[in-house]
């Protein structure tokens, strides 16, 4: 069958949903092209169907899939960052990573592996999880690429600064812990936004503070409002390069009942995009989505949620690169 694409800026657009029913085929992210398909990328959605890391409930192996369904909808025109990101660079989705479930320490070797292969050229990456361990691989990746630690924005209900559960250092509670110890993140410029829920003790939130994190608890963006939010965290970041990491449980269960360690009292899906768009123009590196369990899921909430988030993730990064056919 004939592809239909939408084909403007000179790079191969989404599959026509004018044409081609939204609902049929093979579903890649926003109906973008898969990697083989295009010549060359500027950004890459690559999967990562992994959730060996989890502390409860299990299911995010199957978040990238269950996004890329749920991203059907979406059009090529971002009114709220006024950008059509497939227009104004090449993306494409990469598929799923194939990271071994049973044994966590090579999943996390081939995570980087394979986000250093996928990013040689110059490529950003938009990653879809599974469960938030992904993140510390990818971390590694993305420093190493930018030739520096890298400033986080964190998007989460939890910390994930914990030490280990059941002795495990490498799980989905402890991954910036990992991150900070290994020297990849600036901590100048690292900070959680939209955490809340009971903690372990004090300690946790001590131990947090040392390593240089700035919190932004859900509590706050309710009584800051996400103007203020925005500028605390821009003012932070400055012009250093940036990873943007969204465990989809910052959301409040209500907005993301599909994912595996769910906490009351959570942010909008209005709010988060909001405070996403608010970080246009800043120097965004790498990205990923996770935690998005669809077992727990009701009417593709979680997905759709998931699924503007990484557009909005996408649409930034497109916004911030130079169009290379602008370039020559
Ligand atoms: N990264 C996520 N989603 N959750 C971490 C929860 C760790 C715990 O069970 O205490
Ligand atoms: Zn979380
Ligand atoms: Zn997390």
């Amino acid at each position: 069958m004939e592809e239909l694409r939408i084909t403007a800026g000179g790079h191969l657009g989404p599959i026509d949903s004018a044409r081609v029913p939204r609902y049929s085929g093979a579903a890649t992210f926003a109906r973008l092209p898969r990697l083989d398909q295009v010549d060359r990328t500027d950004i890459a959605v690559v999967g990562v169907p992994f959730d060996s890391g989890v502390s409860y409930r299990p299911g995010a192996r199957f978040g990238a899939n269950h996004v890329r369904e749920a991203s059907r909808l979406l059009r090529p025109y971002n009114p709220a960052l006024d950008v059509s990101p497939f227009e104004r660079v090449q993306v494409a989705d990469a598929g799923d990573m194939a990271v071994n479930p049973f044994n966590i320490h090579e999943a996390i070797e081939t995570v980087q592996a394979n986000a250093l292969e996928l990013t040689a050229d110059g490529t950003r990456l938009v990653t879809l999880g599974g469960d938030h361990t992904i993140a510390l691989p990818l971390l590694r990746a993305a420093s190493e690429r930018a030739g520096s630690p890298v400033a986080l924005l964190h998007f989460d209900a939890h910390l994930d600064t914990w030490d280990t559960y059941f002795g495990a250092e490498y799980t989905h509670g402890t991954p910036f812990r990992r991150a900070v110890e290994e020297g990849i993140l600036d901590t100048e410029a690292i900070s959680h936004v939209g955490t809340r829920g009971p903690l372990y003790g004090v300690k946790d939130l001590e131990d947090d503070r040392r390593f240089g994190f700035g919190i932004v608890t859900s509590s706050d963006v309710f009584r800051q409002g996400v103007d203020e939010v925005i500028a605390r965290l821009r003012d932070r970041i400055g012009d250093r390069p940036l990873y943007v990491s969204v465990d989809i449980d910052v959301l409040d269960p209500a907005h993301a009942p599909g994912t595996g360690t769910p906490e009351a009292g959570g942010m909008t899906s209005r709010e988060l995009l909001e405070i996403l768009r608010g970080l246009r123009g800043l120097n965004l590196v790498g990205a990923d989505v996770v935690e998005v369990a669809p077992a727990y899921d009701t009417a593709e909430i979680t997905g759709v949620a998931a699924s503007h988030v990484a557009y909005d993730l996408v649409s930034l990064m497109a916004d911030n690169l130079t169009p290379p056919s602008k370039e020559s």
